[in-house]
């Protein structure tokens, strides 16, 4: 599903350039749960963040399910990431303004859907996450478990085939953050493929494969050398 050539980002800040991303080569395989670990600023958001297709100011080459995003102008590359990918934000990023079930209905608004097929598409969404009761609640009206269920919805509305979490229970108790990560679980045996940046060993534990980034580089992959390792019940 997605191939990184050499990919390599930097900042320039006056006239000095802080490399963030060093020749980073990566394959993901359609239905992995991978995990981004790494010590705080090695560059696991810079790497989600390109894969997200956010971020265009890198280098090398990326290909997605054989498409060549770094060949892309942002335009196409903003509407093959609006079509294949979800993104779940540690601090949620829902609107404050709009309710539960027009936050979730956001996604849908950018494509050319009927509007009864919108409408049973939330209802389905809504029913899915256990949320229904809280359709018509604001963002402020929910604890931060039921904001982060609201953002996953969001995110997997349009059925992406790749889900991207960017610390997505860094600030939910461990209560949450384990309901999250089941739902997670959930997402990838059902098909989707998921990218998750975490601190959390916890967290870890419910995908297939981690990986390390230090300074830029990827360290270590436990792809080839570890099995699943699943979760402890
Ligand atoms: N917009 C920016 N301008 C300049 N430097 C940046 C910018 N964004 C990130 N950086 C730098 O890039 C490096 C990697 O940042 P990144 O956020 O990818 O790290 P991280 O591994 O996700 O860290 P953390 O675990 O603390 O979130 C850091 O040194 C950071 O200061």
């Amino acid at each position: 599903m997605i191939e990184l050539n050499k990919i390599e980002r930097s900042y320039r800040t006056g006239h000095t350039e802080t490399w963030v991303l060093r020749h980073v080569n990566l394959t993901i395989k359609p239905g992995e749960f991978v995990t981004i670990m790494g010590p705080s600023g090695a560059g696991k958001s810079s790497l989600l963040n390109v894969l997200a297709m956010l971020d265009d100011q890198w280098k090398g080459e990326f290909f997605f399910d054989g498409e060549p995003v770094h060949r892309m102008n942002r335009k196409q590359r903003a509407e093959l990431a609006r079509r294949r990918t979800g993104m779940v934000f540690q601090s949620y990023h829902l609107l404050d303004d709009l309710s539960v079930a027009e936050n979730i209905d956001l996604p849908l608004s950018y494509k050319d859907i009927p509007r009864a097929e919108r409408q049973a598409l939330v209802a389905d969404t809504l029913d899915k996450f256990q949320i229904v009761g809280k359709k018509d609640l604001f963002p402020s009206q929910l604890s931060g478990g039921q904001q982060q269920l609201v953002g996953i919805a969001r995110a997997v509305i349009h059925k992406p085939s790749l889900l991207l979490a960017d610390e997505p229970t860094g600030n939910l108790h461990s209560g949450q953050a384990r309901e999250i990560m089941e739902l997670f679980k959930k997402l990838n045996e059902e098909g989707t493929t998921i990218i998750q940046v975490t601190h959390s060993e916890e967290n870890a534990k419910f995908g297939s494969r981690i990986i390390e980034l230090r300074d830029g580089w990827l360290y270590s992959d436990t792809a080839g050398i570890a099995q699943p390792v699943g979760v402890q019940s």
